[in-house]
Formats: C-alpha cells, sequence, structure tokens
C-alpha cells in the first residue's frame, strides 16, 4: 500500500518465462515484483540484526539504482538468512500477471502429481502430546502460549511442476502475499502468506499480525457461525492479544505514532478465518532500515510464543525437528532501506520429487489437542490444494503407512 513505483507492462507477445529454480516473485496487493536470474547470493547471520543490516545495505550500495535484494531469514537465530540480488526485477500490475497466467497455463503441462508417500515429522499422536505438554507448561511456568507445528514429507512419482503450482497459489488466493524464492539450485520456497510482519515505505510502517484462527465452511449460513465463533472466543482473542502485544512493544520505541486498534478485525484466506490487527506506525527516523525492525520483531509469539525465549527453547524441545526456513520471514528490501517481510507459512520447501509442508497453531491454556490438529490440517490445504491434492490423499496414505509399521 506504501509502495509507489512505475510499473512494467508485460508485453503481450512475450510470456514472463518464470523459472522457479532461478527467479523470485512477491505478490502484495495489487503489485508483483518478479526477478529473472540470479546477479549474486549472500548469507548473513540474523542473531546481530546491526550486522545483518549492514551487510544487505552493503551489497546493496554496490549495486545500480533501483536494485532490491531478496531474501528469507530462518526462524532460528543461530542460522543463517539467504539472500539474492537479481539481475532484472519488474514490477507487474495484477491484471499483467493474471494475463501472464492465462498465457503460462496454456502451455504448461497440467499433469496431475501422483502423490507415492507421505512422512509425518510429527504425527498426530506426537503433535496431541505435545500439546498436553505445553499445557502442563502453562501450570507450571511462565509460558502462556507456544506455537507448536508439524511437517509433513510428500513425495511424487514425477518431477514437480513448481511454475503449475505456483499458478495455482496465485489463481486459488486472491488475497494475501505469495512468494516464490530458488533457496539454492535443487530447492524453491513457494507459498501464500497471509501475515505481513512488516512493510515500510518513508516514515511509514505498517503490520498485520494474525492469530486466532477458524476453518472455512462450506454453506454461507456455517461461514456466519464459524466468523461469530471465532470473534467471539475467548481463548483465540487471548491468542491473538498476546501477540498483538507484544508487537506493540518491539514497535514503540520505533515510532512517534503508532496506531493500534483496540479490537481485532476478521481475515480470510482460501481455506482459513483469522483474526487480524493493523498495526500503523510513523517512524521517528524515515532511514531505519526495515530489517532493523523486522529482525527484532521476528519470531512474534504468532510463530513462537511468549516468553518468546522460553517458547523458542520449548519448541526445539517438543518438536524435535528443525523448522529451518519455515517460520521465518521472506521478502525484499531496496537500497533505502524500504520493503515488504512477511511470515514464511502457508507453504512448502520444493524438491525436484519432494515437498515439504508445514502448519502450526497457537497453543495456549485452553487449547484442545484435537482441534488444534485439525487446525493445522486445514493450514496444509493451501499448498496442497496448489499440489492438486485433498487431505484425505494424505490421510489415507499416511494410515497405510501407519498401519503397515505396526
Ligand atoms: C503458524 C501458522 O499460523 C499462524 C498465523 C496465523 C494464525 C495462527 C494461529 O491461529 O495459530 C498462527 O499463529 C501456520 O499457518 O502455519
Amino acid at each position: 500500500m506504501y509502495m509507489k513505483h512505475a510499473f512494467e507492462m508485460p508485453d503481450p507477445n512475450k510470456t514472463l518465462n518464470f523459472q522457479s529454480q532461478r527467479d523470485c516473485l512477491f505478490m502484495s496487493g495489487e503489485q508483483c515484483i518478479v526477478t529473472q536470474g540470479v546477479k549474486s547470493r549472500f548469507t548473513s547471520p540474523i542473531n546481530n540484526t546491526q550486522q545483518l543490516v549492514e551487510t544487505v545495505q552493503q551489497q546493496l550500495t554496490k549495486q545500480p539504482e533501483g536494485t532490491l535484494a531478496f531474501g528469507v531469514l530462518p526462524f532460528c537465530k543461530t542460522q543463517q538468512a539467504h539472500f539474492i540480488i537479481p539481475n532484472k526485477t519488474t514490477r507487474w500490475e495484477r491484471p499483467a500477471i493474471s494475463s501472464w497466467l492465462k498465457a503460462e497455463l496454456s502451455t504448461l503441462n497440467k499433469k496431475v502429481n501422483h502423490i507415492e508417500a507421505v512422512t509425518y515429522l510429527q504425527n498426530q499422536a506426537q503433535f496431541k502430546s505435545s500439546v498436553n505438554a505445553a499445557k502442563q507448561l502453562f501450570s507450571e511456568t511462565t509460558l502462556e502460549k507456544i506455537v507448536l507445528s508439524k511437517q509433513v514429507d510428500l513425495t511424487f512419482k514425477d518431477p514437480i511442476n513448481k511454475e503449475l503450482v505456483l499458478s495455482q497459489l496465485l489463481q486459488q488466493s486472491r488475497n494475501g502475499y505469495h512468494f516464490s524464492f530458488p533457496v539454492n539450485d535443487h530447492r524453491t520456497l513457494m507459498g501464500v502468506s497471509p501475515e505481513l510482519l512488516l512493510a515500510k515505505h518513508g516514515p511509514h510502517v505498517l503490520s498485520n499480525p494474525l492469530a486466532g484462527s477458524i476453518p472455512r465452511a462450506a454453506s454461507a449460513e456455517q461461514e456466519a457461525k464459524h466468523k461469530k465463533a471465532l470473534f467471539n472466543s475467548h481463548k483465540d482473542r487471548f491468542e491473538h492479544a498476546v501477540v498483538i502485544e507484544d508487537m506493540e512493544k518491539v514497535l514503540t520505541p520505533f515510532c512517534n505514532t503508532l496506531d493500534v486498534p483496540l479490537e481485532p478485525s476478521l481475515l480470510s484466506t482460501a481455506t482459513m478465518w483469522h483474526l487480524s490487527t493493523e498495526l500503523k506506525g510513523e517512524l521517528q527516523n524515515q532511514h531505519t532500515h526495515i530489517l532493523d525492525i523486522a529482525n527484532k520483531l521476528h519470531p512474534s509469539p504468532a510463530l513462537c510464543g511468549k516468553p518468546t525465549q522460553a517458547a523458542y527453547s520449548h519448541i526445539l524441545d517438543l518438536e524435535k525437528h528443525s523448522r529451518d526456513l519455515f517460520s521465518g520471514i521472506i521478502g525484499w528490501c531496496d537500497q533505502h532501506g524500504n520493503g515488504e517481510w512477511v511470515v514464511v507459512i502457508r507453504c512448502a520447501q520444493l524438491e525436484k520429487y519432494q515437498a515439504r509442508l508445514f502448519a502450526g497453531a497457537g497453543i495456549v491454556s485452553a487449547s484442545e489437542p484435537a482441534l488444534e490438529w485439525q487446525e493445522t490440517d486445514a493450514k496444509l490445504k493451501t499448498m496442497l490444494n496448489a499440489l492438486g491434492l485433498e487431505l484425505k490423499d494424505i490421510q489415507q496414505l499416511s494410515n497405510l503407512k501407519e498401519k503397515a509399521e505396526l
């Protein structure tokens, strides 16, 4: 909303020729930034925000005016962020992207992805037992909220058509922040995040944290019931308030003014309803780099918990598998420290034959393990749909596997 740049209109005789193992895409509102080719890659530790900002700035000042850096910061502060300086960057308007999609889809091989194997890194029994363990911690320690997640590996018979997956994501979700980022030559991180961690343009900052969720329903009548239940749920309102309180605390010292609505509103994705709050601020210093603030907001209690450090150590303990880039942040920045960063959710890491999906849920003392598992299932649907799969496809395969292992 704050980005006012000239748009490049596509040549109607050419398609974009987007190559997911080489190019980046970041869609926000009516604007889509698409890159072509990699000029350079660099990494940076994220446990020292000043060093992170300096590294990005140093890399960008060497480049021609207008160059952007695209990047992804992992969940864990001891891991490295990955950045790409592209050869070429184009900003497209949504109608142009739609016509590109049409052209691209007509040339793509729309073969259904046949799935061969499913492996849960945290299965249903383990997930529910982690939720119960967290509830025990709430009663015994100062922990108030923790986000627990599952990861699931899908193996396909044929190579995954990543461009097709991206075009499905763009088609199925009108809202949200679509992203595609080639982590390396073999792996692409792709998804559509509903959650804006931070956008900055000049002195203006905007953050739109989400927490508290309910799946979408099939009928209008059921939808109305779900919306009402979510908005009035004490459990979800608490889960949400914990996040907003923390974000406000981090943003306040940077801002002259910060507008925080007293009540959340409702935001929908293709598969979920969420409680949502937009925090709008005006910075004291408009030259503050977006990553200076974003890396302090990250990981927010929407992905980690409260208190952050305690929640973080319990996540490592309970989940047993590194989240790596999942529940990290992804986005871009320009040479003036402006940009947009969203949380890495509703996404997958795609390799040639394998997709690793991620879904988490905020756990508080009123959480019910079975409902939290269902919530994470519903969140997986975004990526499953884009891969041409349904939840029951992976449930059947995983049940068969569990039986065979007994
Ligand atoms: C961790 C995820 O969602 C977060 C974002 C929105 C709502 C959430 C919730 O209600 O638990 C989560 O905090 C995910 O989608 O994997």
